[in-house]
């Protein structure tokens, strides 16, 4: 990844991307958290947009379709052969959210039970994490509970995202899906995850579900940013003055134009 190059153009996120489904959704709010908007405004996102990279990691059962879904979003490819992941696998992606670079660093772990704890070694440090299944698999969903507990013993459960992702949308009929859907959403309001529903194989939802998954981690990320800053303002200016021949620093008094 070159760290340097512009960001995609089709990696801008102007607005905050809407979720699928209102019951099985992390927060219904049309629009960024103000607080996050008139940071972003400001300049004032801390770390956020300068060094931090976002960790997300991708779990669930063997061939339900973990690596298609990166590669469909991060490569734009579909390979209909299976090559099970061995380990884990990373891809970087680099966004701007309101005006703000960001990037997402994504982890494609092994479903198989002889790589898994290979696989596990790497679920620390995750800010969001997306369990997988597949709509046409109804044990692959029921296994999601034990993919998460996993997941979740190497992170903080009260500020990690949780996605729910039923993945080859594209080989149920609309009925089929109707009812796994019904068992989904009752399995991602359980886990206080938002629900989406994909196919890699046309790419219906693939990049409206990565552009959710950016756009709440970063929100999430600057709000903890702001929440730490506390009466610090972040990105407030220090000044160095030279009066009376003492030099003497002193943070911008600035007060803050529009945050609440
Ligand atoms: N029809 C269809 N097939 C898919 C889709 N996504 C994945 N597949 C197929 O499902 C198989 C498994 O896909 P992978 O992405 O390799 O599965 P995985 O979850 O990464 O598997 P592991 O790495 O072993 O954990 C492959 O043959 C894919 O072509 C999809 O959206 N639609
Ligand atoms: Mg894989």
């Amino acid at each position: 990844m070159n760290i340097l190059a512009p960001v995609r153009r089709d990696r801008v996120l102007t607005e905050l991307p809407q979720y699928l489904r209102k019951e099985a959704a992390l927060h219904v709010h049309k629009d960024f958290h103000p607080r996050v908007t008139c940071a972003c405004q400001e300049h004032r996102t801390g770390t956020v947009g300068r060094f931090k990279i976002s960790k997300v990691i991708v779990v669930g059962d063997l061939s339900v379709g973990k690596t298609c879904l990166i590669n469909r979003f991060c490569k734009d490819t579909f390979d209909k052969n299976y090559k099970a992941t061995i380990g884990v696998d990373f891809e970087m992606e680099r966004f701007e959210v309101l005006g703000v670079p960001f990037s997402l660093q994504l982890w494609d772990t092994a479903g198989q039970e002889r790589f898994k704890c290979i696989a596990s070694t790497y679920y620390r440090g995750a800010q969001a994490i997306i369990i997988v299944f597949n709509l046409n698999d109804v044990a692959s969903l029921e296994h999601t509970k034990q993919w998460l507990a996993d997941a979740l013993k190497e992170n903080d459960p009260s500020s990690v995202l949780l996605f729910l992702v039923g993945s080859k949308k594209d080989l149920s009929t609309p009925a089929q899906y109707m009812l796994m859907e019904k068992d989904a959403l009752k399995v991602a309001q359980e886990m206080k995850a938002e629900y989406w529903a994909v196919s890699s194989l046309t790419g219906e939802n693939v990049r409206e579900f990565f552009f959710r998954v950016t756009a709440l981690t970063f929100e999430a990320n600057v709000l903890a940013e702001l929440e730490k800053s506390g009466s610090r303002r972040i990105g407030d200016v220090i000044r160095i003055n030279s009066d009376d021949s003492n030099l003497y620093l002193t943070a911008s008094k600035k007060k803050p134009v529009c945050c609440p």
